[in-house]
C-alpha cells in the first residue's frame, strides 16, 4: 500500500476536503479582488461603487476565516480515520507472521512504527497533501483572475511557476533519504530507551542508574541528529523556494505598476495583481514545497511493505491427538546459532500420557516445545500429529489443540479477568473453576475489584508465582486436551507447586509434557515417560 493507496480509501471525504478548501480559495481570491475594485471606486469618486466592494470584501474574509479552521478540522477528522486504517494494516500483518518472523525485530521497533512513523506521515504526509490542494486551487483560481486584467501577466507567471517548481527537484532525493535516517533512528531511539527503562529495576539494585541518563542521551542525541539532518534539507529547500518566490512577485509587481502607467490597468489593478501574485507564488510555492515533502513519507511506506506477508496458505485443519505425536531425525538450529540447539531428537508422545522432559539450562527444552507448538517451522527431520506431518497442518488449529504455559507469562495492562480470559467469551462456572484449580481463589478475593482488578503492565505489581498461577488459569480455561508446560511451577512455593502438578499430571484425557529443572518424587509415580535432553 502507497500513501496514495490510502486516501483513494478515503473515498467521498478526500472530496468534502478539496470542496472545502475551494470556498477558502475563493474566499482568499474574493478579498483581493475587491480589495482592489474598492480602490478603484475611490479613485473615481464612486461610494456607492466603494461600499458595494467593500460590503463583498466583508463577505468573502468571512468565508476565508471560517474555511481556514474547516479545513483544518476536517484535516484532523481525515487523519483519524488515515491513522486507524495504517495502523491496523500494520496491526493485521503482524497477526500473519509466523513467530519467527515477528521475533526478527524487537517489540520497541513496532512501536515506532505506529507511533514515530504515523507521526511523521501525519505531519509531513496528510499536513502537506492539504497544502497541496490549497495550492493547487489557490495558483488556478489566481492565475485565471490575474489573466483578466492582462495577459501579459501569464508570461511572467508561468516562467516563475517552472522555476519555482523545479528548483526543489534537486533537493528531494536528499530529503527522502534524511527522511528514511529520520525513521530508522526513531526506531532506534523507542528501542534504547524501552530496554533502559524495562532494565531499571537491575539497575537500580546494583546502584547504577546513572546508566539511565548516559544511554537516553545517546540515543536522544543520534535522533536529534537525524531529526536536525531532515530539518536542515527541508529549510534549506524551502530558502530556495522562497528566494524565487520573492523574485517573482516583485517582476509582476513591477510589470503591473507599468502597466498601468500605460493606462493599460486602472490603478486600483496594481493592488489586486499584488496581492494575487503573492497568494499565486505563495500557492506555488507551497505546492513546490508541499510535493517534495510528502514524497519523502516514500521510504516509510516502503519499509512497511518489506515487512509485509502474504497470507500463509490453507493447509490441513488439525482434529485432537488420538494416536501419537512423533519426532524422527528432529534437527533445529536458531538463525545465526552455528551449533543445533536440538540435533538428531527421536520421541513418540502417546495421546493422554504424562511426560517430563528433562536436562541441564540451554539444553533445548524450551525449544522442543515450541517444535511442537508448531511455532518454529524450520527444522529438519519429521514431526508428525497422529501419522500426518506437521509441514501439511494449519499451525493455528494445531495450537487450538493445546494450551502452552510459559516460564515468564506476560500480564497484561488489564483486568485478571481479561488476563485469564483473553478476551474470550466464557462462562462464569468455567471460569471460577479455573480460578480455583489454579489456587487463585484467594489473590482473586483479596483484590479491590476480585476478577475486574486491573493489573499494571508486565505485572509489576503481583508476585512471580501469581503470574504463573494467571498463566495456568488462561491454560485450563482453554480446556485443550494437551498441555505444555515450560517450567510452569517454578515461580510457586514447592506446596502450591506439587498442588498445580498433582493437578496436571491427573488431569483426565490430556496429555501432559511439562519442562521441568524440579522433578519431585510426589510426581515421578504419575509420569509415563522422563524424557533427558
Ligand atoms: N530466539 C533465539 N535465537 C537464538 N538462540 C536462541 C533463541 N532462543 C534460545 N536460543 C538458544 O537455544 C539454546 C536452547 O535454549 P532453550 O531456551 O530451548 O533452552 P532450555 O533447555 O529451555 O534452557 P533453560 O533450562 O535455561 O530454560 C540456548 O543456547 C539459547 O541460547
Amino acid at each position: 500500500m502507497t500513501f496514495t493507496d490510502y486516501l483513494r480509501r478515503l473515498k467521498w471525504r478526500f472530496w468534502v476536503w478539496v470542496g472545502l478548501y475551494i470556498l477558502l480559495i475563493f474566499g482568499i481570491t474574493g478579498t483581493s479582488v475587491f480589495n482592489g475594485n474598492a480602490i478603484t471606486a475611490l479613485t473615481k469618486f464612486n461610494v456607492q461603487g466603494f461600499l458595494h466592494a467593500a460590503g463583498w470584501y466583508a463577505a468573502a474574509t468571512i468565508l476565508e476565516v471560517t474555511m481556514s479552521v474547516g479545513t483544518v478540522i476536517y484535516q484532523y477528522h481525515l487523519q483519524r480515520l488515515l491513522d486507524n486504517d495504517i495502523r491496523s494494516d500494520i496491526a493485521a500483518n503482524f497477526t500473519r507472521m509466523t513467530y519467527p518472523q515477528y521475533h526478527q525485530r524487537a517489540d520497541a521497533v513496532y512501536t515506532s512504527w505506529l507511533t514515530n512513523d504515523i507521526n511523521t506521515l501525519n505531519s509531513h504526509g496528510l499536513t502537506f497533501v492539504g497544502y497541496i490542494i490549497q495550492a493547487s486551487c489557490q495558483v488556478t483560481v489566481s492565475v485565471a483572475v490575474l489573466v483578466t486584467y492582462h495577459v501579459s501577466l501569464l508570461i511572467t507567471t508561468a516562467i516563475s511557476a517552472f522555476f519555482l517548481l523545479t528548483v526543489p527537484l534537486i533537493y528531494r532525493q536528499k530529503l527522502s533519504a534524511a527522511s528514511a535516517k529520520l525513521s530508522e533512528r526513531n526506531e532506534r531511539l523507542t528501542d534504547q530507551i524501552t530496554d533502559v527503562l524495562e532494565g531499571f529495576n537491575t539497575l537500580f539494585m546494583a546502584n547504577r542508574r546513572h546508566l539511565l541518563v548516559q544511554r537516553i542521551w545517546q540515543a536522544s542525541d543520534d535522533a536529534g541528529k537525524a531529526e536536525f539532518d531532515y530539518q536542515r534539507f527541508d529549510m534549506f529547500t524551502q530558502f530556495v523556494i522562497n528566494v524565487v518566490n520573492l523574485t517573482a512577485q516583485l517582476a509582476l509587481l513591477v510589470q503591473a505598476g507599468l502597466l498601468a502607467y500605460h493606462h493599460a490597468i486602472p490603478v486600483g489593478a496594481v493592488i489586486t495583481i499584488a496581492s494575487l501574485s503573492g497568494t499565486a507564488f505563495s500557492g506555488l510555492t507551497l505546492l513546490s514545497f508541499g510535493l517534495t515533502t510528502v514524497k519523502s513519507v516514500k521510504p516509510i511506506f516502503a519499509k512497511f511493505a518489506q515487512a509485509v506477508v502474504p497470507a500463509p496458505p490453507k493447509k490441513q485443519a488439525v482434529q485432537p491427538l488420538q494416536g501419537t505425536i512423533r519426532l524422527a531425525d528432529v534437527t533445529f538450529h536458531y538463525p545465526g546459532n552455528n551449533v543445533p540447539t536440538i540435533s538428531h531428537l527421536n520421541l513418540t508422545i502417546g495421546a493422554h500420557q504424562k511426560i517430563a522432559i528433562v536436562g541441564p539450562s540451554g539444553k533445548g527444552k524450551s525449544t522442543m516445545l515450541k517444535l511442537l507448538s508448531a511455532i518454529l517451522p524450520d527444522y529438519q527431520g519429521q514431526m508428525t500429529w497422529d501419522g500426518q506431518d506437521y509441514a501439511t497442518l494449519d499451525p493455528d488449529t494445531l495450537r487450538n489443540q493445546l494450551t502452552y504455559i510459559d516460564q515468564a507469562p506476560y500480564i497484561f495492562n488489564d483486568t485478571i479477568r481479561f488476563n485469564i480470559t483473553l478476551g474470550q467469551t466464557v462462562s462464569d462456572d468455567d471460569l471460577k473453576h479455573a480460578v480455583a484449580a489454579s489456587q487463585l481463589a484467594d489473590f482473586v478475593a483479596a483484590q479491590p475489584q476480585g476478577l475486574d482488578t486491573v493489573l499494571a503492565h508486565d505485572g509489576t505489581t503481583i508476585s512471580g508465582g501469581q503470574k504463573q498461577r494467571i498463566a495456568l488459569a488462561r491454560g485450563l480455561l482453554r480446556q485443550s486436551k494437551i498441555i505444555l508446560s515450560d517450567e510452569g511451577t517454578a515461580a510457586l512455593d514447592p506446596e502450591n507447586a506439587v498442588a498445580v502438578e498433582r493437578l496436571l499430571v491427573t488431569l483426565p484425557d490430556t496429555t501432559l509434557i511439562m519442562v521441568t529443572h524440579n522433578l519431585r518424587d510426589e510426581i515421578r509415580p504419575a509420569l509415563d515417560q522422563v524424557v533427558t535432553l
